[in-house]
């Protein structure tokens, strides 16, 4: 038997977790042959709740769950952690874009950023969901000088698999048969999906739907898919959330298929003339368990002034943060 992997998970009371916890522990994430030690955070007023949490856990006699470790601090939760799923924030309500919660989520993520940067392991893998994702992602990478800022993720896997699903159905098609579609820049409203490049069953997307369809239902439909569930389900995605965390995370460690690529949001490097250091959803290819981004795609008009309205939005909630970079 392998050595048990240290996962760390906060926001271990809330929704999205809940529909997370039980996958990492079955196996679901890292395969049936490593054993994993849950490592749960929480706010204080939510401890009760957490340990009731753990105690299904426990009751479900998982054979890999080698440990759970509950604490409202930290440095206790992210001691040595592989693997860091940032879940815990405050969602929005209806009304509200994502970067609304900016105020109220953004200190979270100063915190925890420094602890990752004292007691993480140095090759942590760090996924943040919680709203404002790609600038909370960025508030904790500047805070954790100490890690190689490509360490540091944060979450439009979701908003790539709605893309898959919606043109698998337009064309009706299994989503097997989906590939190659992108989210670029922000997960939030701005966000763009991308399907010029992608590929359904043997044949170009775009010569598969109609353009109409695809610049004014595709594009809206994905974008504000978040909204939709708020409006319907009285809360935000959370199955489906931690779904997209489980997936995000085991890409990265088992690699992207051959020929495909996934949606991350990543430090930008400058490719396709993204301000460098931005969180910007990007196409990647992971290999080893680092992330490259996809290099050569042509960008037609379109596309260049979604991707600058994307990016000026990143780069305003960048600036509303400054203080905490
Ligand atoms: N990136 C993405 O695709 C998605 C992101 N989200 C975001 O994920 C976040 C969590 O959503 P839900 O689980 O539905 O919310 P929730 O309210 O059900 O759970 C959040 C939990 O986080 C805890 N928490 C708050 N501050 C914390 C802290 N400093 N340390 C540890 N735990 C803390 C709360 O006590 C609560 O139990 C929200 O910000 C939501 O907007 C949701 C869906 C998709
Ligand atoms: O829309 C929200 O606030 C929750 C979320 O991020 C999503 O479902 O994509």
């Amino acid at each position: 038997m392998k050595t048990p992997v240290q996962i760390a998970v906060t926001g271990a009371a809330g929704q999205i977790t809940y529909a997370l916890l039980f996958r990492l522990a079955a196996g679901d994430f890292l395969g049936p042959d490593q054993p994993v030690v849950l490592r749960l955070l929480e706010v204080p007023a939510a401890m009760d709740s957490m340990q009731g949490v753990v105690m299904e856990l426990e009751d479900c006699a998982f054979p890999l769950l080698r440990g759970v470790v509950t604490t409202s601090d930290p440095r206790v939760a992210f001691e040595n952690a592989d693997y860091a799923f940032l879940v815990g924030a405050k969602p929005r309500g209806e009304g509200m874009e994502r970067k609304d919660l900016l105020e109220v989520n953004a200190q979270i993520f100063s915190v925890q950023g420094k602890a990752l940067n004292d007691v993480a392991h140095p090759d942590v893998k760090v996924l943040v969901v919680g709203n404002p994702a790609n600038t909370n992602a960025l508030i904790a990478q500047r805070n954790a000088p100490r890690l190689d800022p490509s360490n540091f993720s944060a979450m439009t896997r979701l908003d790539h698999n709605r893309s898959v699903s919606l043109l698998a159905s337009h064309c009706s098609v299994p989503v097997t048969d989906i590939r190659r579609v992108i989210i670029w820049g922000n997960h939030s409203s701005t966000q763009y999906p991308d399907i010029h490049h992608a590929i359904v069953g043997g044949d170009r997307a775009t010569s598969r739907v109609d353009r109409q369809w695809y610049e004014t239902l595709f594009i809206e439909t994905v974008q504000q898919r978040g909204s939709a569930i708020i409006k319907i389900r009285g809360k935000s995605s959370a199955a489906s959330a931690a779904n997209a965390a489980l997936e995000h995370m085991r890409t990265w460690v088992a690699g992207t298929a051959d020929g495909d690529w996934v949606s991350m949001v990543i430090p930008s490097d400058g490719s396709y003339g993204i301000e460098p250091g931005l969180m910007f959803s990007y196409p990647v290819t992971i290999e080893d368990g680092r992330h490259r981004i996809v290099q050569g795609l042509d960008i037609d008009d379109f596309s260049r002034r979604m991707l600058a309205a994307t990016e000026a939005e990143l780069k305003s909630e960048r600036d509303a943060v400054a203080a905490l970079l």
